[in-house]
């Protein structure tokens, strides 16, 4: 069984490709969810509450995600005192997730959205692959989903790794700049070549 752990900037197409090699047969992590499935379990609540107090939550125990962003992101020691809480609990539920999907699939497919700096940061992957995008065709895709603004996308593009730095980083780049029919037999190139490593 193979492990890919898939990065690409806002827009990038990462999910996109991420069920393009699901219809080749991989099963599929998205880490986000992970991280969104782990605050909602005991300890993590728990230092949450400790760390950043009783504000963070709802009525009902529940993490408000957003009070927790305004909380966490405001000062980097806070940011790390969130990583240093969930990211290890993140981690130790991914590794089940892979055992678990392994079990089924020939390949398991993690869509890693931030924290990638060099390929020591997914120790646990066969491959790193970057999905590639131009920043203009980025922004478009983004903005098309109507969620978030211009502005919004434009700073988190800024705040993200350029496709060139994640290409030095990768061992394989997916193109998807342009229609899906192409995106399709690069996931299957790069399919094929991890398969066969
Ligand atoms: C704080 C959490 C709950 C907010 O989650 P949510 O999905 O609702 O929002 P999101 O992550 O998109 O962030 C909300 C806003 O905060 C800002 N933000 C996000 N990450 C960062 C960061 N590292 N530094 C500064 N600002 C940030 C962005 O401007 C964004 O608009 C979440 O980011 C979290 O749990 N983070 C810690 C664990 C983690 O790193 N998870 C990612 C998967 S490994
Ligand atoms: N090759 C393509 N041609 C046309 N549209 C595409 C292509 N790839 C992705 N898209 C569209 O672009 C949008 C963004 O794609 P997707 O959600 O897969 O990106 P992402 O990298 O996972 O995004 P984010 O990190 O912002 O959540 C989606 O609406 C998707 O349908």
């Amino acid at each position: 069984m193979k492990t890919i752990a898939l990065v690409g900037g806002i827009g990038s197409g990462k999910s996109t490709i991420a069920h393009m090699f699901a219809e080749l047969g991989a099963g599929i992590i998205n880490l986000d969810d992970v991280g969104h499935f782990v605050l909602t379990t005991p300890g993590v609540k728990y230092d949450i509450a400790r760390t950043f107090g009783a504000n963070v939550f709802d009525e009902r125990g529940e993490v408000v995600r957003s009070r927790l962003a305004a909380a966490a992101f405001d000062t980097p020691e806070h940011t790390e005192w969130l990583n240093a809480i969930t990211h290890p609990v993140i981690m130790q539920e991914c590794r089940r997730r892979i055992g678990e999907l392994g079990q089924l699939h020939d390949m398991v497919v993690v869509e890693v959205t931030t924290g990638v700096e060099s390929k020591r940061d997914v120790r646990w992957a066969d491959a790193l692959v970057a999905v590639v995008a131009p920043a203009c065709v980025r922004m478009e895709r983004a903005c098309a989903r109507g969620d978030q603004s211009t502005v919004d996308v434009s700073r988190r593009i800024a705040l993200q790794k350029t496709d060139a730095q994640l290409a030095a980083i990768a061992d394989f780049t997916i193109d998807n700049g342009s229609d899906l029919e192409s995106a399709q037999a690069e996931v299957k190139r790069v399919y094929d070549a991890v398969m066969a490593q």
